[in-house]
């Protein structure tokens, strides 16, 4: 046997950061949940119990903590790529370093109509995410993520036309409720320094938030013939509006609501155009995926 592949660090590093304006007297907050893997000449500690070459998993944890308290974690692009660049730079025998980062929602709260300076809530499950891989010789690839967006639209999605056979039961429909859980991830043309990343910093929250608006746009907007034909528009949208990216990926479970017949309750009508009261399902759900790239 022969080791084919091989990758270890620490995973769920929880990380909270706080940003103290004094002259604004303004706090801001940034949680994350940081996982960091190391690659490179680390064989012999899989192969032949030979620990001599292994950065403990202990140590990666520290050089997360130090490494936020020493740089900027916005945008968390910045961060993660000034951490992975870190462990090839200081050991020769690590050549590539792997940084997923899950940044947490703590919204600021407004009170009476003005911003708090220093209170934030959690809304939603939602998360920006980011993985980072840097590679000695290769530079940086970097993908950034809006993870967990439950959306839910009453009508302005239909679906028919889809094929039919022996196996088909499903009804053709010309006005459902669709409701996903957006995972939306773009890939950026390759970084080689740390500078590029940070004198282009601006454009990861501008790309962020017209990422998110556009899918909550499109998702409204569109008159939805299936997930398939909305999610496309969406990546199209993204990669006319963002030189810097050249892939976006879509991943949309369907959650599906059912029609509950109640006509056996005296011909009570809830089906159709009467349908009122549906039965929303955990599962099974559809799960819709696709990868867009520049012609
Ligand atoms: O939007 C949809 N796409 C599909 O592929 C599908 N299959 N069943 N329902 C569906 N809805």
């Amino acid at each position: 046997a022969s080791l084919a592949a091989a990758r270890y660090g620490k995973d769920n590093v929880r990380v909270y950061k706080v940003h103290r304006d004094e002259k604004t007297n303004t706090q801001t907050v940034t949680e994350m949940t940081v996982c960091c893997l190391l690659e490179g000449d680390i064989e012999t500690s899989y192969t032949k119990a030979d620990n001599s070459p292994v950065v403990a998993t202990d140590t990666v944890k520290n050089t997360i903590y130090i490494t936020a308290k020493q740089n900027p974690v916005d945008p968390p692009e910045l961060y993660g790529a000034i951490l992975a660049a870190h462990f090839p730079t200081k050991y020769s025998h690590i050549h590539a370093a792997h940084v997923n980062i899950i940044v947490h929602r703590w919204t600021r709260i407004n009170v009476d109509g003005k911003p708090h300076p220093h209170s934030f809530l959690r809304d939603g499950a939602e998360t920006r995410n980011v993985e980072v891989t840097f590679r000695r010789n290769e530079g940086f690839t970097i993908s950034s993520k809006l993870a967990g967006l439950l959306v839910l639209k009453s009508t302005g999605s239909a679906f028919h036309g889809f094929h039919r056979d022996e196996y088909t039961t499903l009804k053709e429909t010309w006005d459902r409720i669709l409701s996903t859980e957006v995972d939306s991830q773009w890939t950026w043309k390759r970084y080689q320094t740390i500078d590029q990343i940070r004198s282009n910093a601006a454009v990861f929250d501008r790309t962020f938030d017209a990422a998110r608006n556009t899918t909550l746009k499109i998702f409204a907007e569109d008159d939805s013939a299936s997930v398939q034909a909305t999610m496309y528009k969406m990546c199209e949208k993204i990669l006319a509006d963002t030189p810097g990216v050249e892939a976006v990926e879509y991943t949309l479970p369907n959650k599906h609501y059912f029609e509950v017949d109640l006509s056996w309750h005296k011909g009570l009508k809830n089906t159709g155009k009467d349908a009122e009261v549906y039965a929303p399902q955990s599962g099974p759900n559809g799960l819709i995926k696709c990868r867009v790239v520049r012609k």
